[in-house]
């Protein structure tokens, strides 16, 4: 087929937003540069005339420094605004078409339901892709027979839903999703009396399954073993042998010692692309979390329409899915949803080669893992071992096509390969070996999907972003404040851990990616600075309010309008991208609440974890997100009330800062009634103390109103209380200089 004049996609260049967003960046980075102008010269002058303490007018410049860079460094997300339409009907025959090896994470049955984690299994058994191509690696960092076991359900299940799918054409593939949702197959099949008897049965079949499997998870223990040697199980049956008509299903859980560190799921990544080595060694791979299932079941083909371009094929390291969710609530109170990242930075990273990899929802070619320098004829066996591990089947599958007859091999062969397997799968075999370093996910960091990534894209890989009308993958997003901060911790001290070391984007970048590109990722690891600012913007002008200190300009002067252009503007810019992708302006409040919440607390304690790795005093830590439903909090999450049940670690500071600002909102406006004409002068300052008590309305109302389990707890008050009056003290004491 000709490939110019019938392409299997195309990409779009959106203009209109392009030049608005260009406009905005013009006009606001003048903006910037005058306030940086108006706080050097009034700094300047402050130095000489000594008539007002210097400090607060230092922090207050430190804080606008530090938003300014990080804007600028995020404007790159918006440079280059491009949407991709794909045609799979284009694609080659199916004897055509590439294996897929698909991959899912699970590390712990208390946080991630089993029966969760098997309709990602069996959703993704049922893609809409020939059969004998894929094999399903489940990766079970809980070490639980229950998971094993559920998995076993999971085939026997799977055999009847994955034939009900393709004889139907139903679209929601997963199981559970599909029996809770609307009827989703054509219309003319809803009367055909067939389809409802077929229907019926099946559900009947899915309720035994997932009665099984919930009795099963309560019955035995679901906790996670630590200590014990590597299982590798091929699910094999007589039906899988000739004509595979069903993906192959494989469980692994490697090898766990306490003695020896398991880098978390980048580990398990790397074992799984190990043991699939030998028995599919597909050259693709899909990276799922447990929790996100399969809910677009063309996915693979749309992948392909990327990877099997000739133009971009050899270049092209992965294809990226956007996170989506199917539990977000018309009050996203938390930001579940990840809008910022999902809906605009990713694809603006699109327009500039290619979008981060974000852990989950990918299309990979494994080879952009291993970047194999040689060919096998000259390839040094000495070399290869310290780079990959001594197996010596392992390193045959570098070079080897796919694999796809290791289920026809003979008993002996076959067992021979899976005590390969488990070999691949022991926690040793990566000792003195580049695996996480050099080679496979690298283990460096805890978001290991934005390390590898940069790693790849600094290789001069690209990668592809496409965010089809229906979602592909659907992931259960964070339902409480608890869980959104924990995840946000873990985040930043990732981030920032690759921020703060030599990798950091902004160094090690620009030589080697689009000058652009290293601008995003340089924003990913150090967007959690923005604490610094935040901090600063949540004391400084309530104490200066305070101590009769002005910091801002008067409402004359004409600098204010600098002040007055540079907010007002930044939040239309914010609106408009949210009211682009259609959400309500109430996204716009919460998601500038969340910020603020998590640039306070979290931001902050993944900043200090970060820098306290690189000291050595802490160390990695992944506690993996809670996805077990909560009727009470969802019903709390969904009504848009937050739920404050968290560790007084990041109540304490939140609390106390709405309510000082609060109070020193209440003190400006009787400044202001009592003296008339100092209005002018401590007009911003007050203003900000009344917008950071308003965004925290929720705050106070937790701690005063609320009488539900939600609310803050009278003790965290108290704390609250003891932390005000140090801020205050030791802050009236720091801005007296
Ligand atoms: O030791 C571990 C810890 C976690 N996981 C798995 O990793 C996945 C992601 O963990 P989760 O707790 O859901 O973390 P999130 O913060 O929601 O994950 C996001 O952030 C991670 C780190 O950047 C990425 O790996 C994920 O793909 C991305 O969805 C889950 O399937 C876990 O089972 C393991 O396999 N082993
Ligand atoms: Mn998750």
């Amino acid at each position: 087929m000709n490939s110019t004049s019938h392409p299997l996609h195309l990409c779009h260049l959106k203009k209109s937003t392009l030049i608005i967003n260009r406009l905005y960046i013009l006009f606001h980075s003048i903006a910037i540069l005058i306030l940086i102008f108006f706080r050097i010269s009034s700094i300047l002058t402050l130095f000489h005339s000594k008539n007002q303490p210097l400090i607060p007018h230092l922090l207050i410049f430190i804080s606008e420094l530090t938003l300014s860079f990080l804007w600028f460094l995020n404007q790159s997300f918006y440079w280059r605004p491009v949407t991709r339409t794909v045609f799979p009907e284009r694609l080659p025959e199916d004897d055509q078409l590439p294996p897929i090896d698909i991959f899912i994470c699970t590390a712990d049955p208390r946080a991630e339901p089993p029966l969760g984690v098997m309709n990602t299994v069996i959703s993704a058994m049922a893609l809409n892709y020939p059969a004998e191509k894929l094999s399903v690696y489940l990766s079970d960092d809980g070490g639980c027979p229950v998971t094993l076991e559920a998995m076993r359900e999971a085939l026997k299940f799977a055999k009847m839903w994955v034939p009900f799918c393709k004889k139907y054409g139903v679209k929601t593939i997963c199981p559970e999703a599909y029996f809770t949702s609307e009827e989703d197959v054509d219309e003319a099949m809803v009367d055909s009396h067939e389809f409802g008897a077929d229907k019926h049965r099946i559900k009947e079949e899915y309720k035994l399954f997932a009665q099984k499997v919930t009795r099963m998870s309560e019955s035995e223990s679901c906790i996670p073993n630590k200590d014990h040697s590597a299982i590798v199980e091929v699910m094999v049956d007589e039906s899988m042998h000739d004509q595979r008509k069903m993906p192959l299903l494989v469980y692994v859980s490697r090898e766990k010692r306490p003695s020896h560190p398991h880098h978390f799921k980048a580990g398990a990544l790397n074992a799984l692309l190990r043991v699939s080595s030998l028995i599919s060694n597909s050259p693709y791979i899909l990276g799922l979390d447990c929790d996100m299932y399969c809910n677009n079941k063309n996915s693979a083909r749309e992948a392909m329409c990327f990877h099997l371009d000739p133009n971009l094929s050899s270049s092209l390291a992965f294809v990226q899915f956007p996170q989506t969710f199917h539990n977000i609530s018309k009050h996203d109170i938390y930001e579940s949803q990840l809008r910022c990242f999902f809906k605009t930075f990713w694809l603006g990273m699109d327009g500039i080669k290619g979008p981060c990899l974000s852990g989950t929802g990918y299309y990979l070619k494994r080879e952009a893992l291993y970047e194999l320098p040689l060919t096998q004829e000259d390839i040094n066996l000495m070399e290869v071992k310290q780079c990959f591990g001594s197996s010596n089947e392992f390193i045959r599958s570098l070079f080897k096509k796919y694999n796809a007859k290791v289920l026809d091999c003979e008993k002996d062969l076959f067992d021979e390969s899976l005590q390969e397997a488990k070999h691949l799968a022991s926690c040793a075999y990566e000792d003195d070996t580049k695996w996480g370093n050099e080679v496979g996910f690298r283990y460096f960091s805890v978001t290991e999907d934005f390390y590898t990534s940069i790693h790849t894209h600094c290789k001069h890989w690209i990668s592809v972003y496409h965010m089809p009308s229906r979602p592909t993958f659907l992931g259960s997003c964070i339902t409480n404040l608890n869980d959104a901060l924990i995840q946000s911790t873990r985040w930043s001290a990732g981030l920032m851990e690759v921020g703060l070391s030599r990798f950091s984007p902004i160094i090690y970048g620009p030589t080697r990616m689009p000058i652009l590109q290293s601008f995003c990722y340089a924003w990913l690891a150090l967007f959690p600075t923005a604490f610094i600012s935040l901090w600063i913007l949540a004391t400084i002008p309530f104490l200066s309010l305070l101590s009769h200190i002005t910091i801002y300009p008067k409402v004359t002067d004409p600098f204010f309008l600098v002040f007055l252009y540079v907010f007002v503007l930044s939040n239309l810019q914010h609106m408009r991208e949210i009211h682009s992708i259609g959400a309500s302006l109430q996204t716009w409040k919460y998601e500038q609440r969340v910020w603020m919440i998590k640039g306070i607390t979290s931001h902050l304690y993944g900043s200090t974890h970060a820098i306290m790795e690189k000291l050595g005093v802490k160390e990695a830590n992944f506690l993996p997100t809670n996805k077990v439903v909560n009727e009470d909090e969802v019903k709390l999450h969904q009504m848009g009330i937050y739920n404050f049940q968290t560790s007084s670690i990041f109540l304490v500071p939140l609390c106390s800062l709405v309510t000082l600002n609060l109070l020193a909102f209440v003190v400006g406006i009787i400044q202001i009634v009592l003296h008339g004409e100092y209005v002018d002068a401590i007009f911003i300052q007050t203003f900000l103390t009344f917008y950071i008590a308003l965004m925290g309305y929720p705050v106070l109302e937790g701690m005063m109103l609320r009488k539900d389990k939600g609310r803050i707890a009278t003790k965290v008050s108290c704390y609250s209380l003891i932390f005000s009056v140090f801020v205050l003290s030791f802050g009236r004491f720091l801005v007296a200089y």
